[in-house]
């Protein structure tokens, strides 16, 4: 599923007539007759839809819907915000051609008879906003969204709700909160990034009247943005080979652990395991392994290390190294990391304390280290061991949570999992994937070793890097989605880790009813 910018929109808006002689009006006809098919098969038989118009294209898209939906006799009429003759032009054409067909035009709220009304179709602003709401929609939001709790309205917005950041998902006070958004060629990034993604309610995509790609192609600040969902990754999943044994399954090494820190090594070894690897070993320093071998699951392989040559020695064998969950923030671990990603060149997932050795990336000596593998590394941080990794506040990069993720793994040349709300996945070469999957049952201790172990099994199995850490990042949350329909907190992330195996086999044989 394709994401799109504000920006990226608005150089659609320009392109098409510049370039391609499509003028707008044909996208905005397009626009609009598909904003009222999809509100006709909604509301058969419907007392009244009431468009809520600004004097912009956004607003013009709902006056099309308006003249569209005349013809399905189905009753509307318009409220507008605003001075119409500063509108668009497109806005004042679509302005004549309504009030010549006689639709009723309102221009206070108190006229409107809210007792009829069934549906509110917001087309306020788009992507067209400017900083902030200004005072007067806010105050007209307020009003109409208190009419809808009242009269138990149904609210629809066009493109996206009015006050949502199209890019970044911040909202300005009093944004008008949707049921259904419904807008043109690709989601817009807003509503994919919380909380723009709240206003939205559910989003239905129509298409524009333009193969918009193409477009894009000569657009220099293209950013290529795409959401992590199911569809994507049934088209990466594979079937296993027929013939495929334990060695063609590829080996996990897992190095992590200290004293009071074993679980975390333990879930990233076991997610291995029921992710597919066809072995695992988990290594930990030389004075937890009895505690190790007295709870892990009998299919984990065990280990130990002291230094640096005897994780060397235990890689040797292996398709695939998870470094650092529960390794611990002692100085000598921070040493033994970075002498070893010094030295070896393989695979490799980095999490929670191996960051504790990386320290300030941008700034720090440690710039550098990742960019010349032959196998770009997998980082998994949550938003605190970013903050750390960028030397940014975590408000900051929330501020620009898809360009801050998009940055760090282009000039980092890793692969990032970024473990926020929603995770993104941005791949050394700028695109971004947000995870489309996930819920608030969630953010428990131990979650990110199971991510961690998921996403080393699928490397350990083949796949390229990019490819493990997509599907890793999406089943993760789309099997703990699978839990939360059942119950949305306490699950465990071993509940996550023994069911992936079962959601896989769905996904790949979706007869199988496991
Ligand atoms: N992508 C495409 O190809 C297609 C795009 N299409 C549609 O076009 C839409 C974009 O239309 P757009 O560019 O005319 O802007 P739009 O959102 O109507 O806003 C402009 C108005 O808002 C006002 N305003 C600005 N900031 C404000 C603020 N903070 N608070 C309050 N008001 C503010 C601004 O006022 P001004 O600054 O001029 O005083 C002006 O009046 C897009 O969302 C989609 O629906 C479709 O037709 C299909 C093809
Ligand atoms: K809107």
């Amino acid at each position: 599923m394709r994401i799109l910018t504000k920006e990226e929109s608005q150089y659609i808006d320009r392109m098409a007539p510049e370039k391609y002689g499509i003028p707008l009006g044909y996208l905005m006809e397009n626009a609009g007759s598909d904003v009222a098919q999809v509100l006709a098969n909604h509301y058969k038989g419907a007392k009244s839809i009431l468009f809520l118009s600004g004097n912009g294209n956004n607003g013009a898209d709902g006056l099309v819907a308006a003249r569209h939906l005349m013809e399905l006799e189905i009753p509307v009429c318009i409220y507008l915000f605003g001075e119409s003759q500063k509108g668009s032009q497109l806005f004042k054409e679509q302005l004549h051609m309504v009030k010549q067909l006689g639709i009723a035009i309102y221009t206070s709220l108190d006229d409107i008879p809210w007792h009829t009304i069934w549906a509110v179709v917001e087309g306020l602003i788009g992507t067209g906003m400017k900083g902030e709401l200004r005072f007067q929609m806010k105050e007209v939001i307020e009003i109409v969204q208190s009419q809808c709790e009242l009269y138990s309205i149904s609210k629809w917005s066009i493109d996206i709700p009015a006050g949502v950041n199209a890019n970044t998902g911040e909202v300005s006070h009093s944004s008008f909160k949707a049921d259904y958004t419904i807008t043109f060629g690709a989601t817009k990034q807003g509503v994919c990034l919380y909380p723009g993604k709240e206003y939205a309610g559910h989003v239905i995509v129509k298409p524009l009247g333009i193969p918009f790609e193409k477009v894009l192609q000569n657009y220099q600040a293209y950013h290529n943005t795409w959401g992590l969902d199911i569809r994507l990754i049934e088209t990466l999943l594979r079937p296993r080979s027929a013939i495929a044994h334990k060695g063609r399954n590829g080996h996990t090494l897992v190095i992590g652990g200290s004293n009071g820190m074993i679980g975390a090594p333990l879930m990233a070894g076991e997610a291995s395991v029921h992710s597919g690897a066809g072995k695992t070993t988990v290594a930990v320093p030389d004075d937890c392994l009895r505690t190790l071998q007295n709870k892990v699951m009998p299919e984990v392989m065990t280990a130990s290390f002291r230094s640096v040559s005897d994780i060397m020695d235990l890689v040797k064998d292996k398709s695939v190294l998870a470094l650092g969950p529960g390794l611990g923030r002692r100085e000598e671990t921070a040493q033994i990391v970075l002498e070893f990603l010094a030295t070896y060149d393989g695979p490799i997932v980095l999490d929670a304390d191996a960051f504790y050795a990386l320290g300030d990336m941008a700034n720090g000596e440690t710039n550098g280290v990742l960019q010349s593998r032959s196998h770009p590394a997998i980082m998994t941080p949550h938003l605190g061991e970013f903050s750390r990794l960028t030397g940014r506040s975590i408000l900051d990069i929330q501020k620009n949570y898809v360009q801050s993720a998009r940055d760090f793994a282009i000039a980092q040349h890793v692969v990032l999992v970024l473990k926020g709300i929603p995770s993104l996945v941005a791949l050394p070469n700028g695109t971004i994937y947000i995870n489309m999957a996930g819920n608030s049952g969630m953010g428990t201790g131990g979650m990110g070793d199971v991510l961690t172990g998921m996403i080393s099994a699928f490397v350990a199995q083949g796949y390229e890097v990019n490819e493990a850490a997509l599907i890793g990042t999406f089943l993760h949350s789309y099997t703990a989605d699978r839990l939360g329909t059942k119950k949305l907190w306490g699950y465990t992330p071993s509940d996550v880790s023994v069911r992936i195996g079962s959601v896989i086999s769905e996904l790949l044989s979706p007869s199988l009813n496991v």
